[in-house]
């Protein structure tokens, strides 16, 4: 399949005329345009609304093992077209096709994992103080329509751990992923439906991110907001929210440390750093950003670094050979570009990259930034592409205060062979997902969140399905 034709569902119909206009998707490898997407008006997103209350009543009618075996259908449907959504995924955000693969097909797990989460939210019964009470129970219930919103580094991940957690648990969905990377989420939703997930239960809408997240959250049907984005974003969205009294569940940035001991496994934890590094060409919010390297080993590690990185084989996702694609849209180019001109203005070293590449497509080098101050941009905001910072250190003790030193904390990873210390610097990071020698955080199983500004809330995991209910207690009495 190439690029699907886009449409909107919205009110159990797919739409491909729509009130709000249209705007280009564009291949950010080469910079043509792929498909024009159809924007939802304001009528439109009260179509939306008003479909998922009446979705919500009907899906969460359904048992608890109709919602499982339905949503696990969706994973296979998605398992039985993963390489034609892979292929579309590329096309419009760029990543090489094997790791848009592997993220469809981990998606699919999300979706199984969260399915069968849906048969064990389980109750408790409490025994009752006083005399005339036969029962207490507390039990989990769905918290209503959710407002969904997602970016544009990982279409089908982010997209599904949201679907999967919220209709996992009986509630219904309006999601609007990014407007750079519709097609991967239409091709889910259809999944979805074509389950039988009911079409009132699942509505997808595109347009102006701010007006559309607005309308939505201030909608009464709207009893949920769940965002994946910056904490910028993540905090505007957040007190609209508040001022709702509405559940909320931020997965912001980070801007992770990597701190490499002095007894590491070196050739090992270099090869994992490069990968995790550059996988998706460094927008990814859990991206290792900062190396921390003891004083003595920092030539070593730095010039293994810049090494495997000059190396790195840039191109078109579809494309076999490629290592690393393009960054997703024109204006992440800029920012790297200003990311990088900032931490030199105040004295750091580029060791390698820090310029766009010139050929179509949004190509930005891999960077290599030494000694940055601990002032400069780069230190302190989330670059979100591949740029990596490498840092000496002179004691472990220097090295933990300054990995917890901002105020993120969604991935910390370091490496050693030493157990004590992995048991130390377990403890000490301040992070929501902590990887000692490995990078691999984000599992299906595992509750994903972040600490500080990095978020609020988990997705993924069992805690993941728990952040889309309420809870509830429930006292019967003796009839007089
Ligand atoms: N946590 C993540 O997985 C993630 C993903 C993408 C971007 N980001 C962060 O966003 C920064 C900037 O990315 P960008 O250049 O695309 O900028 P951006 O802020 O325009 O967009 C980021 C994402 O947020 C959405 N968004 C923006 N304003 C919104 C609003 N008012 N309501 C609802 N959604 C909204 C966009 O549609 C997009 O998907 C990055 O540097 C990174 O820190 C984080
Ligand atoms: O591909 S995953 O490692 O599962 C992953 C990690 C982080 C994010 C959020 O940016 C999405 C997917």
């Amino acid at each position: 399949m190439d690029y699907p034709e886009l449409a909107l569902h919205i009110a159990g119909q797919w739409r491909t005329q729509t009130a709000g206009g249209r705007r280009a998707v564009v291949n950010p490898a080469t910079e043509e345009t792929i498909a024009q997407l159809p924007l939802a008006g304001r009528d439109e997103l009260a179509e939306a609304a008003a479909s998922a209350r009446r979705g919500f009543v009907q899906w969460r009618g359904k048992s608890a093992l109709e919602r499982c075996n339905i949503l696990r259908t969706a994973a296979q449907n998605i398992r039985e077209q993963a390489k034609a959504i892979a292929h579309v995924l590329t096309l419009e955000q760029g990543k090489p096709l094997a790791e848009s693969l592997r993220e469809v097909t981990l998606s699919a797990d999300i979706i199984d994992f969260q399915a069968e989460e849906a048969k064990r939210l389980y109750g408790r019964l409490v025994p009752p103080r006083v005399e005339g009470i036969l029962s207490q129970s507390v039990m989990r219930q769905p918290v209503g329509p959710v407002a969904a919103f997602t970016p544009w580094n990982f279409p089908a991940n982010l997209p599904a751990r949201k679907l999967a957690s919220a209709l996992a648990a009986g509630c219904s969905v309006v999601i609007k992923p990014a407007e750079e990377t519709p097609g991967t989420c239409m091709l889910l939703v259809r999944a979805f439906l074509d389950a039988g997930v009911p079409p009132d239960a699942l509505n997808m809408v595109c347009g102006d991110p701010a007006e559309v997240s607005s309308f939505l959250i201030d909608h009464p049907a709207i009893a949920k907001v769940s965002f994946t984005g910056s904490v910028a974003v993540g905090k505007l969205l957040g007190e609209q929210a508040a001022r709702h009294v509405k559940r909320f569940t931020g997965e912001l940035g980070g801007h992770a440390p990597v701190i490499v001991c002095d007894d590491a496994d070196f050739p090992f934890a270099l090869k994992q750093s490069l990968a995790a590094k550059f996988r998706n060409a460094g927008q990814v919010c859990a991206s290792p950003i900062r190396f921390y390297v003891p004083r003595a080993r920092f030539g070593e590690w730095s010039d293994a670094f810049v090494q495997a990185a000059r190396a790195l084989r840039l191109g078109d996702g579809t494309d076999p050979a490629t290592q690393m694609g393009p960054l997703a849209h024109a204006r992440r180019i800029e920012d790297m570009q200003r990311f990088v001109d900032d931490a030199v203005e105040r004295g750091a070293q580029l060791l390698c990259g820090g310029h766009r590449v010139q050929r179509p497509g949004f190509f930005f080098e891999p960077t290599v930034i030494a000694n940055a101050p601990t002032d400069s941009r780069v230190m302190r905001q989330e670059p979100f592409g591949p740029i990596a910072v490498l840092q000496p250190y002179d004691t472990l003790d220097e090295a933990i205060a300054q990995a917890n030193a901002l105020p993120y904390g969604l991935g910390a990873y370091a490496f050693t062979r030493d157990l004590h210390t992995a048991h130390r610097l377990g403890d000490a990071l301040e992070a929501g997902m902590v990887g000692i020698n490995h990078f691999g955080v984000s599992q299906p199983e595992m509750p994903f969140g972040g600490w500080k500004e990095s978020g609020i809330g988990q997705e993924m995991g069992a805690e993941g399905l728990l952040h889309y209910t309420e809870v509830k207690t429930l006292t019967v009495g003796v009839p007089s």
